[in-house]
């Protein structure tokens, strides 16, 4: 539950086109104890307002001249993404409360002011309000966690996959290939086994930043197990595309690794499937990179190998040059 010093500290914005029932509002809501509370005599500034401040709660004069409180909250309706209208509505009106509810309003709040119900309405309004937020932020969060590898903060299995079938479609559409990247570190158990899983753990972390600098803004680069990286590029012509950014991010993880004042290196093999010579769905594509992976782990590591160089018995395989020396 909202703590008493959050709800008292609640953005409140107060319309009424009265400067005395404004003003009464206003010293109802600082007696209170509300310390964030603003106020417009205006009903079309109340959309551009709640736009550029976000307000808990809008005490809302129904019967204005110009906009009237109902054309307002047809405006704030558009704002709220969620639906959930912060709005307590101010009437005379005993036949506007009903109406005002069903526009959107979350409760009401009768003209002349009982102050005990005041209170209480804005209170318990303010309440469900802030809940709804926390609750929404949680919601977010969780998603994000549900998608996200928790150390290294990248996209997992599963986010990828969507990213990989959204890069094919694009690539069907424009009629060009797409490549997945399977990495998998060469002696990354050695580090865990000698210096311990924390280096090893600093390690991943250092890897993907690496990664993500080698990739451009639109590809996608993914954490998909222990020492298993995925990256995704769209817009490739052919294959030997490929062999460049292979280079790159061999390189880049054959960078000595500083932890702690002890200097670590690996390096790492590298699997490519294309889209569509090798497979056109998400999952063969996968494999067929990991296929290539087992090749390129195979014939010696620190290496890249294609999906296309792996052998149709009785034919030969053999590498693409990626490797540094
Ligand atoms: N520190 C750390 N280690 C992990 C994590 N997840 C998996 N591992 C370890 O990563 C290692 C991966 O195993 P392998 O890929 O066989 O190890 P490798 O030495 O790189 O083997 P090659 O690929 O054949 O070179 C295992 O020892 C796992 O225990 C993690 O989140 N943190």
């Amino acid at each position: 539950m909202p703590s008493r010093d959050e709800i008292l500290s609640a953005k409140i914005l107060v319309v009424d086109d009265s400067a005395d029932n404004v003003e009464l509002m206003l010293e109802i809501l600082r007696e209170a104890g509300y310390t964030n509370v603003s106020s417009t005599m205006l009903p079309e500034q109340v959309c551009p307002l709640h736009r550029q401040h976000c307000y808990d709660l809008i005490l809302l004069d129904l019967q204005m001249p110009g906009l009237n409180g109902f054309q307002v909250m047809k405006g704030l309706k558009e704002i709220e993404q969620g639906g959930y209208l912060p709005v307590l509505a101010l009437t005379a009106q005993p036949s506007f409360k009903i109406a005002a509810l069903e526009a959107g309003a979350r409760d009401f709040i009768s003209k002349p002011f009982d102050l005990l119900e005041v209170h209480k309405r804005i209170h318990n309004m303010l309440e469900v309000r802030l809940l709804y937020r926390e609750l929404a932020q949680y919601s977010k969060q969780q998603q994000e966690l549900a998608l996200h590898d928790p150390l290294t903060g990248l996209p997992n299995r599963r986010l990828l996959e969507d990213r990989i079938a959204n890069v094919l479609q694009h690539a069907s559409r424009q009629q060009n290939k797409a490549a997945v990247m399977y990495l998998d570190l060469d002696g990354f158990k050695a580090i865990n086994d000698t210096h311990g899983h924390a280096y090893g753990d600093e390690i991943l972390k250092q890897v993907a930043q690496r990664l993500i600098g080698c990739a451009r803004k639109e590809d996608t680069v993914a954490r998909v197990g222990g020492d298993e990286f995925v990256i995704v590029m769209g817009g490739i012509a052919t294959v030997a595309d490929t062999q460049e950014p292979c280079g790159k991010l061999i390189d880049a993880v054959s960078q000595p690794y500083q932890i702690n004042g002890v200097t670590l290196k690996l390096s790492t093999s590298i699997g490519v499937g294309i889209f569509p010579d090798d497979a056109h769905e998400v999952a063969a594509l996968i494999a067929a990179a990991d296929g290539a992976l087992y090749e390129a782990k195979r014939s010696g590591k620190n290496r890249c190998c294609t999906a296309q160089m792996l052998p149709t018995p009785p034919q030969q395989h053999h590498a693409m040059s990626a490797a540094p020396a």
